[in-house]
């Protein structure tokens, strides 16, 4: 059922397998080469920083000899019948293409349309959030043992939008938890835990306080778990697992957490502050028909357009892009360029304790294929 997996060892880095699952009925690349050898794939610069990153992405890319042409999209809201859509091409792009490389794209806060990023992944039911979070050798944090694995379901809980005015002054907003998407998130965790060989899958919760609704997301792993004999199963308390991760994240390096929608915001970020912040953490969004692979950070307003944000975070989601695409090789090639770039230290971004700009670190990472 599952392809065997490959651990890409890196004599400096050990294993970075940031991959998804290969079993097709759970999420997998179906794209075909074009005449000239290469895939396609839709790029999404996004917002803010977005275009600033993508385009190192993109200068990489081109150095590494990435089999990769881009058709390049943008993604703004488009009202169609009274209701905030993605433009039609690129949904069209994404259609045709199944995956995608995603700058961050931004959001209004407390008004206006809703969260695009949000509806491409629920537009292209792509039900399983991976955020990986992994200490950068070389770069000195409070913790040098960070190695989780997130799974955060992607399409409902309180992320669903069902939100509306009972009374004045009284706003209620519904988290929905449905036992497909919970079982089918489930299974892609037990699935992750088994070709990354972890083996373990840990669900996050509060069924103690949210009985139906996280209940029903426990019990729909604890109902998968019966088809993964050899991997082993437990829960614990969101609030537990947040003191957990901060005093000891060694706690949580041999397993796969698995979550409902906004716990999985929440923690990845928290996770993301432990090894150096929302400049190197990436994330791949999987479905069963397409994907799409961005930054676990948002549009960085405050250092927009300034040539100042790091690009690793979006490197690094292009890399997972790559193993899912089964181009290791190449992922392998350009993840550990740019950890060796950071490891050097010398052309270090301004969120690492650096000066140097976008545009350098890129070449240096460049320098360093
Ligand atoms: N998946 C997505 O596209 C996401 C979009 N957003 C949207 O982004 C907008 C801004 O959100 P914020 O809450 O300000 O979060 P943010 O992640 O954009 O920024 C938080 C802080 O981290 C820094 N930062 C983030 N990425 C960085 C990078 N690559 N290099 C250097 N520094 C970096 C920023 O400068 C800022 O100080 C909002 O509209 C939000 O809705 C937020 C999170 C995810
Ligand atoms: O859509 C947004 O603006 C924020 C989304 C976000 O933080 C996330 O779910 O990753």
């Amino acid at each position: 059922m599952l392809k065997n997996c490959t651990r890409y060892l890196s004599p400096s880095f050990g294993s970075r397998l940031y991959s998804s699952v290969s079993n097709k009925s759970v999420g997998s690349y179906s794209g075909v080469k074009n005449e000239r050898g290469n895939y396609i794939a839709t790029m999404i610069p996004g917002d803010g920083i977005g275009p600033e990153i993508s385009q190192s992405v993109v200068k990489i890319f081109e150095a590494a000899k990435v089999p990769i042409e881009w058709e390049n999209v943008e993604v703004t809201p488009v009202m169609k019948d009274g209701v905030t859509s993605i433009p039609k091409p690129a949904v069209d792009s994404i259609m045709k293409t199944k995956i995608a490389l995603k700058g961050p794209l931004m959001t209004p806060i407390g008004k206006g349309f809703v969260s695009l990023n949000l509806l491409l992944r629920r537009t292209f039911n792509l039900y399983a959030n991976v955020r990986p979070c992994k200490s950068i050798p070389g770069y000195a944090t409070l913790y040098d043992n960070v190695d989780t694995v997130l799974i955060r379901e992607n399409t409902e809980g309180e992320y669903s939008g069902i939100e509306h005015e009972v009374v004045d002054g009284v706003m209620q907003s519904i988290k929905l938890i449905t036992s497909p998407a919970s079982r089918r998130v489930a299974r892609f965790a037990f699935e992750h835990a088994l070709v990354t060989g972890r083996n373990h899958v840990t669900v996050i919760h509060k069924a103690n306080i949210m009985k139906l609704s996280d209940g029903l997301f426990l019990q729909a792993c604890l109902d998968i778990s019966k088809e993964y004999p050899d991997v082993k199963l437990d829960s614990v308390v969101l609030d537990r697992a947040c003191m957990q991760i901060v005093k000891n994240p060694d706690v949580f390096s041999s397993t796969v957490m698995v979550m409902p929608n906004l716990y999985g915001d929440i923690l990845s970020d928290m996770c993301a502050g432990l090894i150096g912040g929302l400049g190197l953490t990436p994330s791949g969004n999987i479905g069963k028909d397409a994907s799409i692979f961005e930054s676990v950070h948002g549009t960085a307003p405050d250092i927009a357009g300034k040539n100042m944000a790091n690009p690793t975070a979006l490197i690094l989601s292009s890399c997972m892009m790559l193993e899912h695409m089964n181009l290791a090789e190449k992922a392998f090639a350009i993840r550990n360029a740019t950890l060796n770039t950071i490891a050097e230290g010398k052309h270090l971004t301004g969120d690492l304790g650096g000066s140097a700009t976008t545009t350098d670190f890129t070449s240096a990472i460049i320098a360093n294929l």
